[in-house]
């Protein structure tokens, strides 16, 4: 048997991660391949049981909470599964990831790789350790325009770095506009 292989897409908001996500769910349904789609329960923003994109592009998945729920889902003749929002799940995820691709499985997974505070989130950094590709997408920056956006950035300010939400809470931007708007302070 050959194992399956790890494939991340990381971004800031709106960057197309999970239009991404589900063109590779639609090269395996083309192919009558059998595959599996999971979201998190927590990002309810469009649906509960799809993956939905910004475009409005949608693919079927189990709502879980706990990484674990993947692994009873599973029938075994899968040839692939995918995975939506992984910045939302336990660090456990990265063990379940494994499982799945030791056992054959592809893994296509999309999330945020960093919060709105520019500090990476923990699951996803462990995720793209263990991929065989990372695909590293740009929103265009909401400030300057400039196909450079990086980082999403918070326009209402109430804590959390975990926070649902789209265009009423976030934009994206590039790197130089984060700064401007952070009022010239660069990094903390
Ligand atoms: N600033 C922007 N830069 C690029 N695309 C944008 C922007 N704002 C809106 N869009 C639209 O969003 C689409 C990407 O949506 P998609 O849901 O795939 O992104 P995402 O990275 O998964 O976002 P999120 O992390 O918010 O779920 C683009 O194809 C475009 O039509
Ligand atoms: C940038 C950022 C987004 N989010 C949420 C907003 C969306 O529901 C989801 C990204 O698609 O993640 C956070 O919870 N924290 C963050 O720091
Ligand atoms: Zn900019």
């Amino acid at each position: 048997m050959k194992t399956g292989k790890l494939v991340v897409i990381v971004g800031p908001m709106y960057s197309g991660k999970t239009s991404e996500l589900i063109q590779f769910v639609e090269i395996y349904s083309l192919g009558k391949k059998k595959f599996k789609a999971f979201k998190p329960v927590i990002d309810d923003r469009y649906d509960d049981t799809h993956i939905v994109s910004h475009t409005n592009t949608k693919v079927k998945a189990f709502p879980i909470t706990n990484p674990e729920e993947i692994k009873n889902k599973i029938s075994g003749d899968e040839s692939a599964v995918f995975i939506d929002e992984i910045q939302f799940f336990s660090e456990n995820l990265a063990e379940v990831i494994q499982e799945l691709i030791f056992n054959g499985i592809d893994v296509y997974c999309s999330g945020l790789d960093l919060t709105y505070k520019n500090n990476p989130f923990k699951t996803t950094s462990l995720i793209m350790s263990y991929a065989d590709e990372v695909i590293k997408k740009k929103a265009v920056c909401h400030e300057c325009g400039e196909y450079a956006g990086t980082i999403s950035y918070k326009i209402v300010e109430n804590g959390g770095e975990i926070d649902v939400g789209g265009f009423d809470k976030y934009i994206a931007v590039c790197r130089n506009c984060y700064v401007k708007l952070k009022g010239g302070n660069s990094y903390e």
